[in-house]
């Protein structure tokens, strides 16, 4: 896909493959790439460990991002995984989930367990931390991997949901592919990936201090046409400053089924179901 972009110096690229080229070398050229993701978490090594840190000075978005995505997930819970049943149990994975922002203040609320993954030790020690006075027996955060989304594989069927956000600008293309692919399978029926990224209003712009990149909203959608996944729901976060970039989610199964709709049985239950 030919997408134009530039970089946070200002410079030009005609397409994608120009961008990846030059920062990350031809295929095979492992070093390059290396040095990509090497950077990448340097720059967040040297950020405080708090919520302010890893929203860029903008801790203050927090309770608008999180009221944002509550919205969003009750409605994907309420319509492919909550069939009424209360001995369900519901597992999540957060992904690059910094200092456990997204955990502690919205997926521990509604999901019985959170596994975390970030690359950052000292991020990840601070979700720790911050976990630990969190939650209840039956609402908690389970397990800490330390490990980049790049090189990690989730546990088979494990997760209900999936949630990436503002972190995948960090991988490739390919990486980005690669690792959905692998988390695919990961999913238990009716699960779900969202991912909630910022938006470059077209192509791509690169962040030369942090090594990411912030994709167009087609740019994402070809990516996920290349991993397979069907775009179930999007919807866009309101009420950010203006000066940030557009915030969009995207809710992505696997497949269109198992969904849960409502329907009234013969004996009137108005109980969601679940069509396998
Ligand atoms: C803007 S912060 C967002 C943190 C968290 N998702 C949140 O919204 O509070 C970006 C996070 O991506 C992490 N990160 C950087 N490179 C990564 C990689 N290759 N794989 C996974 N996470 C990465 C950073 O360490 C940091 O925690």
């Amino acid at each position: 896909m030919e997408v134009c972009g530039v970089d946070s110096e200002g410079k030009e690229f005609n397409s994608a493959q120009e961008m990846w080229r030059e920062e990350i070398g031809e295929e095979g050229d492992e070093t390059k790439k290396t040095q990509w993701y090497r950077d990448g978490v340097s720059y967040w090594e040297g950020v405080e460990a708090s919520v302010d840190g890893v929203l860029g000075g903008y801790g203050h978005v927090n309770d608008a991002d999180i009221i944002g995505s509550e919205v969003f997930l009750k409605t994907l819970l309420q319509e492919r995984l909550v069939n009424g049943e209360t001995n369900q149990h519901l597992v999540a994975l957060d992904c690059g989930s910094g200092v456990g922002r997204i955990t502690k203040n919205l997926l521990i609320r509604y999901l019985n367990e959170v596994d975390l993954v970030e690359p950052v030790a000292q991020f990840l020690d601070a979700a720790r931390e911050n976990l630990a006075s969190t939650g209840s027996e039956t609402h908690k955060a389970a397990n800490f991997f330390c490990v980049p989304l790049q090189e990690f594989t989730p546990a088979d069927q494990r997760y209900d949901v999936i949630w990436v956000q503002w972190c995948i600008g960090h991988l490739t293309d390919d990486d980005f592919v690669s690792f959905f692919n692998r988390a695919k399978g990961c999913l238990k029926p009716g699960g779900f990936f969202v991912v909630k990224e910022n938006l470059a209003k077209q192509g791509f712009v690169l962040d030369k201090e942090d090594r990411s990149i912030t994709r167009s909203d087609p740019y994402f959608k070809q990516l996920f046409r290349r991993c397979g996944l069907h775009l179930y729901q999007t919807k866009d976060q309101k009420g950010l400053p203006k000066e940030l970039f557009a915030v969009k989610m995207y809710a992505l199964t696997v497949d269109t089924l198992p969904k849960v709709h409502r329907t009234r049985s013969k004996t009137r239950s108005n109980r969601p179901q679940i069509i396998k």
